[in-house]
């Protein structure tokens, strides 16, 4: 469970975000709202990435803030715009991702060709167009045993056929390792998880349950 107390979060004296009290028990998110709204900065909040006001506890007594490397060791995030140097390979950003995750090897060839990255994993991302690079970020959201799967905007520069993987993929996880997914996007939520995904909002600068 992720708990937010008297959560806010300003840029400069701008305030974005102010949550007084809202659980997340276990289960897929999918987190709405118009661009702007504050989703990017809900989900570095919670993936320890930026400061903020009040707390965010993770199972009850795992706090962000005095208990920083247990709380992130259990939280992995997906960015909307990822970018990894261009001298490396796909490869090489999933061995860093595996050491600081603590990842199993066994699960990155699934990985790869679940998400069809096998034919370009070992080009140069300086190579790689948006879409590869978007997949190549996702797969490394997925590493490591994390209990929680931050993904921000990542249906975003997939193409169908991927986004439909996609959603396979955090089906699957949920089933297989009972990991919890925030997806957060300012498109429609796809069809294909609709039944499977509590609804939840950035409204009036708080997070507001949504009838799916
Ligand atoms: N580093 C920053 N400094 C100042 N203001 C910021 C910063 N980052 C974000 N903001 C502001 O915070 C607000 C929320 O931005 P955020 O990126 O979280 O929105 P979002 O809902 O993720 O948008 P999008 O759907 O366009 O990605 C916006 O008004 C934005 O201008």
């Amino acid at each position: 469970m992720i708990e937010f107390l008297s959560f806010q979060k300003s840029y400069h004296s701008n305030l974005i975000l102010s949550i007084p009290q809202f659980n997340l028990d276990s289960g897929i998110y999918f987190l709405k709202g118009p661009n702007g709204v504050g989703k990017t900065t809900l989900l570095q909040s919670i993936a320890g990435l930026i400061d903020f006001e009040g707390k965010i506890v993770l199972n009850k007594n795992i706090d962000l803030k005095s208990n920083p490397v247990a709380f992130r060791s259990l939280v992995n995030y997906g960015v909307a715009e990822p970018k990894f140097p261009d001298f490396l390979t796909g490869e090489d950003m999933i061995e860093i991702f595996l050491t600081g995750k603590r990842g199993k090897r066994e699960h990155v060839e699934y990985l790869i060709s679940f998400m069809g990255l096998k034919s370009f994993i070992n080009q140069k991302i300086g190579e790689y167009s948006s879409g590869m690079l978007k997949k190549l970020s996702l797969l490394c959201a997925f590493l490591g045993e994390s209990q929680w799967i931050l993904l921000d905007e990542p249906f975003t520069t997939l193409d169908n056929k991927s986004v439909e993987d996609l959603i396979q993929w955090v089906l699957h996880y949920q089933e297989k390792f009972g990991s919890n997914f925030i997806i957060s996007s300012h498109q429609l939520l796809p069809i294909e998880i609709q039944s499977s995904c509590k609804v939840i909002a950035i409204e009036d600068k708080t997070l507001n349950w949504v009838e799916a």
